[in-house]
C-alpha cells in the first residue's frame, strides 16, 4: 500500500493574497465547503491576525466544515498565535501554522537578526502554539535559499518543541527540482528526530517550477503538499493542486496515493475562478480550456482514432465532458468530417476533399471556424432549415429588464421578448424561447482583451444537452451582444436533429 499524501489547500490563504482576488467571508464558505467535498485534508482558511474580516472567516469556516483540518497561519509572534488560537475555537480539529523566516537575506536583511535568535524565537513561537492546538505546524520561511546545515537544525529544534508539521518552503520560487529534492533529502538524512513529524512542501512557481519541485519533494520524502486551485498564489503562484494529484495517478513510480475526488476537480477549479475574478489561462494544465482541445490535423485524427493517442488523462476523470476537436487551418480532412457529421452532413470521398479543399482556404483567412462557416461550404449537401442567425438584440431597463431579440431560422424570422435579472438573462431567455433545444447553460466566462473602458469582452460558453457540451465563442465591445452572439454560435453547434426550434 502506498503512502497518503495530505494535501494541504492554500487557496483560502496563500491564493487569496493576489491582489483582486479577495473574497468575503460567506465567498469563502463556499469555496471551503467545496474544498471539502473535493477531499482536501487541510483547509488553510486564513492569517487571522490580518484583519478581523480574515478572522471572522476561519471562525466561521471551522463551524461550516467538519472532515478537513483548519488551518490558521500566524508569524512568530504570541499575539499572532493566540488570535490564530481563537480564531480556531470552534475547529473540530484545528491545527495552527506557526514559522519564521530561515534564510540569510530573511535573517538578517528583514528581521535583522541572528541565527541563534531566530532558532530561539522558533521553538517559543511552537511551544506557545501547543498551548492551544496538539496540532502545530512549522514553516521555515524561504528554506529554499538557507543553508543547509542551520536548516536542519532549526527544524529538529522546531520537532523537538512539538511540531507534528514541517513546511520546507520555496518561499521565492528559486529552487530547480534536484535543488529542492536534495532539500527534503538532506533533512531526512541529517535532522535525527525527522520522523517523529510529517515533512511539508510549499512551493512557488516564479520559474515555473513549482508542480516539478513539489514532486521532487515528494519523491524525496515529503507526505504533505500545500497547494492551490488553478495555481493561483503570490507573485507568479502557488503549486497548483490539480498539476500535483494528476501527476501522481498518472504515474504510479510516485508511490502515494490522496484524497482527492479527481472528477471534482474541474468545477472546483472553475468556481474558484469566478469568485476570485482570476481567468484560467486557456492553455493550463488540466484545467484550461484547451487542456482537452485538439486543433492540428495529426492529432486530431489520431485523438478521433484512439483517444490515449494524444490524451494521457481521461477528460472526465477531471470532471470535463469530452475532448473538443477545434477546426483551424491546421486540420485535416478526419477533423473536417468529424464536425460535419456532427451537423448532420455526412460526406465522404471526392465529396469530402472537395469541401476540405474549400475549407483550407477559408481557413487560412479566417482563424474560428464556426458552424455557420461550415455550412456555407456544404450548401448542396445541406439541410439548413435550422441554422440560427442572429439578427437584432435590445433591451431597456426601466426598474424591469426586458430584451427582445431578432433571429432568423433558415428562411423564416422570429421575435421574442422575455425578461430577466439582467440584460444578458433577458436575452438569453428571450433567445431560448426560439431555441429550445432542452440545454443547461453550464459555464459563462466574460474575459476583457485589455483593461479599457471600451475594451472588446470575448465571452466563452458551454452549454449541455444530457452529457454532451457545445462551445460557443463571440467577442465584441457590447457584453450582451457578445454574449447572444457565444450562445447562438453554441446553438448552432447542436446537430440538426437535435435543434428543436419553437415558432
Ligand atoms: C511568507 C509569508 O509569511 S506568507 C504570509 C504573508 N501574508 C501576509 O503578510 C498577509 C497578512 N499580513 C498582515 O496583515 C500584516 O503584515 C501583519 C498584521 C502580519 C503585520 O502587520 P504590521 O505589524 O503592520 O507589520 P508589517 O506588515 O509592516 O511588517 C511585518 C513585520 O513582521 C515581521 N515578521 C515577518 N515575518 C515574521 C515571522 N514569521 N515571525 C515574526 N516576525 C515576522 C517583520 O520583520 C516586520 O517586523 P518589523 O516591523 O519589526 O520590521
Ligand atoms: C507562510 C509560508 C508557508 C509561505 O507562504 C511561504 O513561505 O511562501
Amino acid at each position: 500500500m502506498s503512502d497518503k499524501l495530505w494535501i494541504f489547500d492554500t487557496t483560502l490563504r496563500d491564493g487569496e493574497q493576489v491582489p483582486g482576488c479577495q473574497l468575503n467571508t460567506r465567498e469563502k464558505i463556499v469555496v471551503a465547503k467545496a474544498l471539502e467535498e473535493l477531499g482536501v485534508d487541510i483547509i488553510e482558511a486564513g492569517f487571522p491576525i490580518s484583519s478581523p474580516g480574515d478572522f471572522n472567516s476561519v471562525l466561521e469556516i471551522s463551524k461550516a466544515v467538519s472532515n478537513p483540518i483548519i488551518c490558521a497561519l500566524s508569524r512568530a509572534v504570541e499575539k499572532d498565535i493566540e488570535v490564530a488560537a481563537d480564531s480556531l475555537k470552534y475547529a473540530k480539529k484545528g491545527r495552527i501554522h506557526t514559522g519564521i523566516g530561515v534564510s540569510p537575506y530573511h535573517i538578517q536583511y528583514k528581521l535583522r537578526s541572528h541565527p541563534d535568535d531566530i532558532v530561539e524565537r522558533a521553538v517559543k513561537a511552537v511551544k506557545y502554539a501547543k498551548h492551544f492546538v496538539e496540532d502545530v505546524e512549522f514553516y521555515a520561511e524561504d528554506a529554499g535559499r538557507a543553508e543547509l546545515d542551520f536548516l536542519a537544525r532549526i527544524i529538529e529544534a522546531a520537532i523537538k518543541a512539538g511540531a507534528t508539521v514541517v513546511n520546507i518552503p520555496d518561499t521565492t520560487g528559486y529552487c530547480l527540482p534536484e535543488q529542492y529534492g536534495a532539500i527534503i533529502r538532506y533533512l531526512k538524512e541529517n535532522v535525527s528526530n525527522i520522523d517523529k513529524a510529517i515533512i511539508s512542501t510549499h512551493c512557488h512557481n516564479d520559474l515555473g517550477m513549482a508542480t516539478a519541485n513539489t514532486l521532487a519533494g515528494v519523491q524525496n520524502g515529503a507526505r504533505q503538499a500545500e497547494l492551490t486551485i488553478n495555481g493561483i498564489g503570490e507573485r507568479a503562484g502557488n503549486t497548483s493542486m490539480e498539476e500535483v494529484v494528476m501527476a501522481i495517478k498518472c504515474h504510479h513510480g510516485i508511490d502515494v496515493h490522496t484524497n482527492i475526488q479527481t472528477p471534482k476537480i474541474y468545477e472546483t477549479s472553475r468556481l474558484i475562478s469566478k469568485l476570485m475574478n482570476m481567468p484560467v489561462q486557456p492553455n493550463k494544465a488540466i484545467v484550461g480550456r484547451n487542456a482537452f482541445a485538439h486543433s492540428s490535423g495529426i492529432h486530431q485524427d489520431g485523438v478521433l482514432k484512439h483517444r490515449e493517442n494524444y490524451e494521457i488523462i481521461d477528460p472526465k476523470e477531471v470532471g470535463v465532458h469530452e475532448s473538443s476537436i477545434v477546426l483551424t487551418a491546421r486540420s485535416g480532412r478526419a477533423a473536417l468530417k468529424f464536425h460535419l457529421d456532427s451537423l448532420g452532413v455526412e460526406l465522404e470521398g471526392d465529396a469530402l476533399r472537395e469541401v476540405y479543399e474549400d475549407f483550407l482556404v477559408l481557413a487560412d483567412s479566417k482563424r474560428d471556424i464556426g458552424p455557420k462557416d461550415l455550412l456555407s461550404l456544404v450548401g448542396k449537401y445541406l439541410d439548413d432549415s435550422s441554422f440560427i442567425e442572429l439578427e437584432k438584440v435590445s433591451y431597456e431597463s426601466n426598474g424591469n429588464i426586458k430584451a427582445k431579440v431578432t433571429l432568423k431560422v433558415g428562411d423564416k424570422t422570429y421575435e421574442a421578448k422575455s425578461e430577466g435579472n439582467g440584460p444578458v438573462d433577458a436575452v438569453l431567455k428571450a433567445i431560448a424561447k426560439v431555441v429550445k433545444p432542452d440545454i443547461v447553460l453550464e459555464e459563462f466566462l466574460i474575459q476583457a482583451i485589455t483593461a479599457g473602458s471600451d475594451d472588446v469582452a470575448k465571452v466563452h460558453m458551454r452549454l449541455m444537452q444530457g452529457e454532451k457540451p457545445f462551445y460557443g465563442f463571440a467577442s465584441n465591445s457590447d457584453i450582451v451582444l457578445a454574449s447572444a452572439q457565444a450562445y447562438v454560435d453554441a446553438l448552432n453547434k447542436i446537430p440538426v436533429k437535435d435543434k428543436v426550434i419553437v415558432a
